[in-house]
């Protein structure tokens, strides 16, 4: 039982050390992290509800970490295979083509919860 806890903690200190490593390393993480602080602050400039912070909060956590997620696929295609290839290229696209959705729905949500409130 110790022996599991102290394995949890552990992953949980790898995991703190990913998002550290993310968010200092990655050129397009640290982009999302810094609209993530703006678009909190526009949260309680603007006292959305409830419902709305939820909604603004999970867009943001899926943004952030399917990026990482793709960050984790391009490393580890770049590792495998170093050299040019196209399946290599498929690979990436296809990642990066998820990142695209989580920002076009990112996009579309901070329309639909702002925009009533600016105009
Ligand atoms: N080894 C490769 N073989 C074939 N095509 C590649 C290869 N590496 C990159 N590409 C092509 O270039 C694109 C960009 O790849 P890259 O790894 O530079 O990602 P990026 O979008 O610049 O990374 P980041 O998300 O860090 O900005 C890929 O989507 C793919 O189309």
């Amino acid at each position: 039982m110790i022996k599991f806890i102290v394995g949890r903690i552990r992953s949980i200190g790898y995991a703190f050390k990913g998002v550290w490593l993310l968010i200092t390393t990655e050129a397009s993480i640290k982009v999302q992290f810094v609209i993530g602080i703006v678009m909190t602050i526009a949260g309680f400039y603007f006292q959305i509800s409830t419902t709305e912070w939820c909604i603004q909060i999970g867009t943001i956590a899926l943004i952030m970490s399917v990026e990482g997620l793709n960050t984790a696929i391009e490393e580890m295609a770049d590792f495998i295979h170093p050299d040019h290839h196209h399946r290599i290229g498929f690979i990436k696209d296809i990642a990066a083509g998820a990142v695209f959705i989580t920002a076009i729905a990112a996009v579309a949500i901070g329309l639909i919860i702002y925009l009533p409130k600016i105009l």
